[in-house]
């Protein structure tokens, strides 16, 4: 089939990719020229394992890339739109770019002959299929959505990291559609993965997308709610959680205590679902629990690190780990920033490293010390905080001991102590 896709980011480029593998000839649209200089160039635009690859074998075959929406649409059945849903000031989602690109794929599809398929598979809530996408699409175009055009919804469930794998082996396809003939289109290009397929309407796959990730976002919320509970009474809370976990009701993964959950996903789906429910006079009073306990969180870190400092004006702190978790250089809420922002205003002097994502957090923090390994960040420093769930920072041992004091307060259950060479005074996050 042929496929275009409007917006390269994360979900856009990867999907873009994944369609090409999957046989299908792709076009990706995107404001920014540099990414379509990228694509073309067969380079993927963000960092995302096995997604350079892709694109080497399929950019300038099945795969291209522009800014012209009218090609685009003119030479594909079925168009993607992939573009970001920021919150807006007061917490609820911001649409304006959804209604941009609605409106100049609108305007291409007035110029096309025959039928266009429009899929939204950016997260939105439930009701912007229907009742902003489709309204905008047929004022631009001049033409009526269910006869001469198809709608449908599609989200992704992709992890940031683990995104090429995630959409080649999915656990769930949800196509909500407004007729017949656009849903089975949106299916038929998924034909060959093995997995669930749901078919709905539009606003119930909107609901299930921001289900899925208010429901993840919640067990960690609630696991860091325990693991507060647990570092009170003296309870290993991984422990708690490892039990807990065998009952398959439960299931163990995202029970994860620690400094709380980042992204790009996750603290904006909670508070668009929040601001949805809130718009329509009811107050989701777990899900703004979610939240708080997400806010709080990271700065217990600072809070545990004062205490064992006595004060944390002028002294030298190091921050390992700056994206958001493992594995990406993406830096979205990560819980570094707020814990960044608390030490600043302490009057710490911050050293921080990553191993990919210090570029980004750059335009956050100027007035900081980025280093390039973690020994460096640690060297002389007074105290360490641990942000991020990279792997090697795990393995770290011999390196705290260039640190002046050696404490280290870990937020992501990493270090094991007690296995440890250098004589580190550790303590972590909720354990
Ligand atoms: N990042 C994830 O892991 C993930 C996973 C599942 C769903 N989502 C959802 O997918 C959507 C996209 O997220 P993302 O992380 O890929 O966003 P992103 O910000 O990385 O990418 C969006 C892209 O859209 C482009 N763009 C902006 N305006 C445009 C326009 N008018 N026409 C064409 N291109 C335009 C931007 O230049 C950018 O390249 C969001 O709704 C997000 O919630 C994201
Ligand atoms: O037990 C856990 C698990 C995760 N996290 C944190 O939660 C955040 C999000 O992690 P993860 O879900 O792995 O990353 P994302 O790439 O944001 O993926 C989520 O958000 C995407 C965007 O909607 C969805 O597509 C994915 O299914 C959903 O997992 C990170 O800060 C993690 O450190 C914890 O604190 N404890």
């Amino acid at each position: 089939m042929k496929v275009s896709i409007i917006g390269s980011g994360y979900v856009g480029s990867v999907s873009a990719a994944c369609f090409a593998e999957l046989g299908h000839e792709v076009i990706c649209i995107d404001v920014d020229e540099e990414k379509v200089k990228m694509i073309n160039a067969g380079k993927a635009p963000i960092w995302e394992e096995g997604l350079d690859g892709l694109l080497q074998k399929h950019s300038q075959k099945t795969l291209i890339a522009t800014s012209d929406y009218e090609y685009a649409v003119a030479n594909s059945d079925l168009s993607f739109i992939c573009v970001g849903t920021p919150s807006g000031e007061d917490g609820g989602i911001d649409l304006s770019i959804v209604k941009a690109a609605s409106a100049s794929l609108g305007a291409a599809i007035g110029k096309k002959e025959g039928y266009h398929v429009v899929v939204v598979k950016s997260t939105v809530v439930p009701e912007t299929t229907e009742k902003v996408v489709l309204p905008i699409v047929e004022e631009f175009s001049g033409k009526k959505a269910g006869r001469d055009f198809g709608v449908a919804m599609n989200p992704e469930f992709l992890r940031e990291g683990k995104a090429v794998y995630d959409f080649m082996h999915p656990d769930k396809i949800v196509v909500g559609a407004i007729d017949e003939r656009s849903g089975f289109a949106v299916a038929e290009l998924y034909r060959g993965l093995d997995c669930t397929v749901t078919r709905t309407n539009p606003r119930t796959a909107e609901m299930i997308k921001y289900v899925n990730n208010s429901f993840l976002a919640t067990k960690i919320s609630f696991a860091n709610e325990v693991g507060n509970i647990c570092k009170q009474l003296g309870i290993d809370t991984y422990e708690v959680m490892d039990a807990v976990g065998t009952d398959f009701r439960i299931e163990r993964r995202f029970l994860n205590c620690g400094a709380g959950f980042g992204g790009s996903c996750f603290p904006k789906d909670v508070r668009a679902l929040i601001g949805k429910a809130k718009g329509m006079g009811y107050e989701p009073q777990l899900l703004d629990s979610v939240v708080a306990v997400n806010e709080r969180q990271p700065l217990r870190m600072v809070e545990l690190l004062q205490r064992k400092l006595g004060h944390i004006n002028g002294k030298r702190i190091a921050v390992l780990g700056l994206a958001f978790k493992n594995d990406t250089d993406d830096i979205r809420e990560s819980r570094s920033i707020p814990v960044i922002a608390e030490l600043l205003r302490l009057e710490a002097i911050v050293t921080a490293y990553d191993p990919m994502a210090a570029g980004n957090m750059k335009r956050i923090f100027g007035n900081i010390t980025y280093c390039s390994t973690s020994s460096e960040a640690l060297s002389g420093a007074d105290g360490c905080l641990v942000m991020t769930e990279w792997e090697e920072f795990g393995k770290l041992d011999r390196e705290f001991e260039g640190m002046k004091e050696k404490i280290v307060i870990d937020g992501r259950h990493l270090l094991k102590p007690e296995k440890l060479t250098a004589r580190i005074d550790y303590e972590g996050i909720c354990w």
